[in-house]
């Protein structure tokens, strides 16, 4: 435990874990979109959904993997057309962002979702980015992007995805992948990620979520990342565990995904003490919070108290997530001091 962290009582660790300052680096922004927001949008913009009501649709949020749910997530995107649809999406996440404390945020975005659909990728991206701006001048939360590419489609068409992006090029910080994992293993994205890297975007991926750690090797190793998102089946790799601890590769791990996606059984099974134990960089993150039940601070008070972590696990967290984050290194710095005074409040 770092030697600034006061003892806290067992009692105010929960107001502790809203209140202190996070940083999230594993949110799709269209698993953010609410089922009002889904309705309001299907009726501004004239799109049919196949649900009669906020409740028929939110009842239908029953998964059983990642694929159940990743068919309905894509579905529900389906109502996102104009600009103002994108900015309102990311601005009602970037308020709840706030409200939990959240002071960055690193935000996913699928564009081939959208683009596949005849909307523009200047539509998305100028729409993303403007709730960006607004939100560091309003709300004190600094906000980037990261556009990831759907692994269940070709390379080609990443590559194609990359070209209509570059215009837009300093308004995204990286690139992602994401979509159905197995079956679709980082390498076939090598040379995309390589000319990725060569125009100096930074790079993360989904690895391990339902995939073996081989995905995870080859993330690294081909794909260069610099993060792996979900990353929970590398204990099953005691190599792997020493790779991740010694070139502190953060993994922006996703407690109540995990559960709703059926990863781990029960909360209590989950393993993110475990990946803390060995030494490893690992964050808390929300995923997909309109679809899991929960934001940043309902992920980190529910696994909390289902794996039985203390204050010094929540100091841990809070300083793996800032560590993590594409930022320089006097705002890195600025964060650990608010997080110390966090903790001095609730000593
Ligand atoms: N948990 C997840 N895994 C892979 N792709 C996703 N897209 C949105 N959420 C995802
Ligand atoms: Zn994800």
């Amino acid at each position: 435990m770092n030697a600034s962290v006061p003892p806290i009582a067992p009692e105010r660790l929960p107001a502790l874990l809203a209140a202190m300052p996070k940083a999230e680096l594993h949110i799709h922004i269209e698993g953010s979109l609410e089922p009002e927001l889904i309705f309001a949008m299907a009726r501004r913009n004239g799109v049919s959904i196949p649900y009669a009501s906020v409740e028929d649709l939110r009842r239908a949020y029953a998964f059983s993997n990642l694929q159940s749910f990743l068919d309905i997530y894509y579905a529900g995107a389906s109502v996102l057309i104009t600009e103002q649809d994108f900015f309102d999406m990311a601005w009602a996440y970037l308020e709840k962002a706030a409200a939990d404390h959240v002071v960055h945020a690193e935000i996913f975005f699928d564009p081939q979702t959208h683009t596949a659909r005849g909307v523009a990728m200047d539509t998305v991206i100028r729409g993303l980015h403007r709730a960006c701006t607004q939100a560091q001048a309003t709300l004190g939360v600094s906000a980037s992007l990261i556009l990831c590419f759907l692994r269940h489609l070709s390379e080609e068409e990443a590559f194609q995805t990359l070209e209509q992006a570059l215009p837009l090029r300093d308004l995204f910080i990286g690139v992602g992948l994401d979509s159905s994992e197995v079956g679709h293993p980082p390498e076939k994205f090598a040379r995309v990620f390589a000319r990725c890297r060569e125009l100096g975007l930074h790079l993360v991926a989904h690895a391990g979520e339902e995939g073996p750690p081989a995905y995870v090797w080859t993330a690294l190793d081909l794909l260069r990342v610099e993060r792996i998102d979900h990353g929970v089946q590398s204990t099953r790799d005691p190599a792997l565990m020493a790779r991740l601890a010694k070139d502190r590769i953060p993994l922006t791990v996703c407690p109540l995904s995990n559960l709703k996606l059926c990863v781990f059984p029960r909360l209590a099974d989950h393993n993110l003490g475990a990946l803390l134990d060995a030494g490893l960089v690992a964050t808390v993150n929300s995923d997909d919070p309109a679809y899991f039940g929960g934001y940043m601070n309902d992920n980190f008070l529910q696994t909390f108290q289902a794996v039985n972590l203390h204050a010094a696990q929540a100091w841990q967290l809070a300083a793996n997530s800032f560590e993590a984050s594409f930022v320089d290194a006097p705002l890195k710095r600025a964060w650990r001091d608010r997080l110390e005074e966090a903790f001095a409040r609730h000593a």
